[in-house]
């Protein structure tokens, strides 16, 4: 048997990952169909909409999805018919955190990838490739596996590969156009292999051949958890020595400009925060947690489970900083809080570090006013709502703001904070947003974005992430 050359691919699920990946697969393989299907009929008709209105922000997706859609790109709520027609299928469904049952709080919810996996058996009357996307604890592809083939039919057969997405959001097109890597996981049969081939191909048509790793099954699958674990314990790491810089006077910028000068450690991802966010770093996290306890191995869950515990530390010792800073008390008093997304260039909140230090400010009875330039309006009151599911909307609406510029949320504010690292909130009009506010007015940036010493000159009291109060 040969590698079967890739014409029809198929994409279920078409969120953050399966969006972008796919536009871009669309993009640089002309000679490919790609049809993106979701159950989600809002989100499928959002990436169809006439004037490009998509579902999500990402810089650089308009221009790849304008110049492929109805070409070689299709986004259908056919999800059958998608199944049928394609010879490959990433499966790139959602795989959040249990929320019940064994596992609860852990545990990957492999619920959506199971329905998709049983959808390909019982749709699929022709071989195909099934690649797993999402990402998964280790030996998921087993259990797909398994299904699959006690499900296929006579001449129709499967092979599973192992292809986790390593992109990172508000960087998604540029990531997905050079990858550092593109990793491909599948069994070491001849079969695994000449599916691996087949998938390799894809990629080849605009990605470097050493820059495609081909590997064993379950080493692909660890390697995403192994990645975003590493990467989130960087950041836990620095968030660490930020709380001791804030007590001893050393300056965080300071400290990872100098140990990240060491080649062995380098200079990426060294940048202290409010405490990150996104989709992906808790939640793999957990995962590898639940994976360690599954396997016996408590001293190793315990290790990473840390890196979690402290990006809460981190959260909750700035929310207390902002308290203490205004003299004990914030009951009754302003809080313009700028940006809501987990990180800059993206409109995606989820487990954004905003949403804890608004629910904090909120506990404290202060009012917040909110602005960010990418997150909808309803999307903000849907998270407060979750965060604090005991209280009423109306009630979350009296504490509540949301501004439509970083001016408004500002005006008559005793404090602003910075969660969110957009660019425009170094650039504002800060002398207009000085005039606005109550005095002392109070910066509290959560970002290390801003130039402390600018806004001091202005009359500003500035407290930033890793760097003493009355220093800072
Ligand atoms: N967001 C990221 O930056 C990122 C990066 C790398 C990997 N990942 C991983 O990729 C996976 C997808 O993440 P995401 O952020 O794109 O999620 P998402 O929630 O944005 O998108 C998932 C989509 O799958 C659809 N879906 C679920 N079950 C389906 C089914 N049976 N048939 C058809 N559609 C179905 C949902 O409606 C949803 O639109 C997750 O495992 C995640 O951990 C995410
Ligand atoms: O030095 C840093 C770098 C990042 N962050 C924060 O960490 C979070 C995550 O940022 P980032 O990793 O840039 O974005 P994600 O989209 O969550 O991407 C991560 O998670 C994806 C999903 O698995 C992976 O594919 C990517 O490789 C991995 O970087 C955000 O809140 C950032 O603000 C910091 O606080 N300091």
């Amino acid at each position: 048997m040969a590698p079967v050359k890739v014409t029809k691919i198929c994409c279920i699920g078409a969120g953050y990952v399966g969006g972008p990946t796919c536009a871009v697969i669309a993009l640089k393989c002309p000679h490919i169909t790609v049809t993106i299907v979701d159950l989600n009929k809002a989100r499928i008709d959002a990436w169809n909409s006439p004037d490009f209105s998509l579902p999500i922000y990402e810089p650089g997706l308009v221009d790849v999805v304008r110049q492929a859609r109805g070409r070689n790109l299709f986004f259908s709520t056919d999800v059958d018919k998608g199944i049928e027609e394609a010879d490959l299928i990433f499966v790139s469904v959602n795989t959040p955190t249990k929320k019940s049952g064994v596992g609860a709080g852990f545990a990957a919810d492999l619920n959506y990838v199971e329905l998709a996996t049983r959808r390909i058996a019982t749709v699929a009357r022709s071989s195909k490739i099934v690649v797993e996307k999402s990402t998964v604890p280790c030996r998921t592809a087993e259990s797909m596996r398994t299904i699959l083939e006690a499900n296929s039919k006579p001449n129709c057969r499967f092979d599973i590969l192992s292809n986790p997405e390593f992109l990172a959001e508000g960087t998604a097109i540029s990531d997905l156009l050079s990858p550092d890597r593109v990793l491909i996981g599948s069994l070491q049969s001849p079969e695994g292999i000449d599916a691996c081939e087949s998938l390799k191909e894809v990629y080849a048509n605009w990605v470097p051949q050493e820059r495609i790793l081909t590997v064993g099954l379950w080493s692909s699958e660890l390697s995403k958890l192994a990645a975003n674990a590493m990467l989130a314990q960087r950041i836990s790491s620095v968030n660490a020595l930020s709380a001791i810089c804030e007590a001893t006077g050393a300056n965080i910028d300071e400290v990872a400009n100098a140990i990240g000068y060491d080649s062995r450690i380098g200079p990426k991802f060294l940048r202290a925060s409010v405490g990150f966010g996104g989709s992906c770093f808790q939640k793999d996290i957990l995962n590898l947690v639940y994976l360690s306890e599954s396997l016996h191995l408590p001293e190793v869950a315990a290790y990473w489970r840390q890196v979690v515990e402290m990006n809460e530390y981190q959260k909750r010792r700035f929310s207390k900083r902002v308290v203490d800073t205004l003299f004990n008390t914030i009951t009754g008093k302003r809080i313009a809080v700028l940006g809501f997304a987990f990180k800059a260039d993206t409109g995606d909140t989820r487990e954004s570090a905003a949403i804890t230090l608004i629910k904090d400010f909120q506990s404290e009875k202060a009012f917040v006013n909110v602005y960010d330039p990418q997150v909808e309006s309803e999307q903000i009151w849907m998270d407060l709502q979750e965060a604090s599911p005991l209280m009423p909307l109306e009630t979350i609406k009296k504490q509540v703001s949301i501004c439509s510029s970083a001016l408004e949320a500002c005006k008559n504010a005793e404090a602003v904070v910075i969660a969110t690292e957009w660019k425009e909130f170094k650039d504002i009009d800060w002398e207009a947003v000085y005039a606005g506010m109550n005095k002392p007015a109070f910066v509290f940036d959560g970002r290390l974005l801003v130039d402390a010493e600018r806004l001091r000159k202005i009359g500003f009291r500035v407290t930033t992430i890793g760097r003493p109060s009355a220093v800072a």
